[in-house]
């Protein structure tokens, strides 16, 4: 694609002990640990590319997020989010069914949201940086009681799957853009769960939920999103060939392979890459080979 990446390593997981539940949240220092890191790490490395650079974080569950999204909203105060999942993860410790972190990230993360999270020392750096106002959900399809009850409640701008197929991805992409991000002036992070896609197009996942998006819906909302110049940060995430068998991972990492590459600015109509020479034949050279097109 003629474009220069900067690999800037691997976050290392540090598992902290002892580390029992609290209020049913597994492993909350390990977490809170763990997403301080990734977001100063992410505030590094924002603060060291250039404004027209796009930062990528491939996860990991999407517990990771709660530290990229933080982090990013340290460096671009303004930045609004989309979040592309089957679930809405928006779980707070006392609503989640399964205390996993991966489906809370945001109650962390949203101002509005704070009166419903107990207090935990753990997390009282991570201080919410975002409101829901500033966000879109694309793809749900699988929201548990209590998430569904704060949507409502706060009126949140959300596409499920109900709406993809009641309005098509394209009026979907675009009322999103235009709520959250009119005029396309603010940056933009987009938190790729690969779940979002249909079982068929991600399998290798670990919460597969049947009747998501098709590859070319979520292609064209990476393409769509980079469009706007905007993007800032991506998170792609909940990818995990180990799940399924080879041919099932096979065919989840290529999706992830093409989000990613559309996220960058691939088109599936082609590209020019920036740094691309037609080839020209050795004999003739191109002012002469006019010359001689034009006297025939
Ligand atoms: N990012 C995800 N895959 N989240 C799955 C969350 C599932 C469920 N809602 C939970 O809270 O446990």
């Amino acid at each position: 694609m003629g474009i220069e990446l900067v690999d800037y390593g691997d976050m290392r997981v540090t598992e902290v002990f002892p580390d029992p539940p609290k209020f049913g949240l597994r492993h909350p220092r390990t977490h809170a640990e763990n997403a301080m890191n990734i977001s100063q790490s992410l505030q590094v490395a924002l603060n060291h590319q250039g404004k027209e650079n796009i930062l990528f974080c491939i996860g990991g569950d999407h517990s990771v997020s709660l530290g990229t999204v933080h982090g990013h909203a340290q460096v671009n105060k303004d930045m609004v989010l989309l979040w592309i999942d089957a679930h809405a993860d928006c779980n707070t410790c006392l609503t989640s069914g399964s205390g996993n972190v991966h489906g809370m990230p945001l109650s962390f993360l949203i101002n509005e949201l704070q009166e419903f999270v107990p207090r935990m020392e753990e997390f009282d750096e991570l201080r919410p940086c975002i409101s829901f106002k500033d966000i879109a959900f694309i793809g749900l399809r699988d929201i548990d009681p209590g998430e569904r009850y704060l949507l409502e409640k706060f009126g949140v701008t959300y596409y499920g799957m109900q709406e993809v197929d009641h309005l098509g991805i394209q009026e979907v992409v675009r009322r999103s853009l235009q709520e959250v991000n009119p005029g396309f002036k603010r940056p933009i992070h987009l938190s790729f769960d690969i779940d979002s896609l249909d079982p068929g197009f991600a399998k290798c996942t670990g919460t597969p939920v049947p009747a998501g998006l098709t590859l070319r819906e979520g292609l064209y909302i990476a393409e769509e999103v980079h469009r706007t110049g905007c993007l800032k940060v991506v998170d792609l995430v909940e990818v995990n060939p180990d799940l399924g068998d080879p041919a099932q991972s096979e065919v989840t990492v290529n999706a992830a392979k093409e989000v990613i590459r559309a996220c960058f600015g691939w088109q599936r109509a082609g590209i020019v890459p920036s740094n691309y020479q037609i080839p020209m034949p050795a004999d003739v050279n191109a002012e002469s080979r006019v010359s001689l097109l034009r006297e025939k």
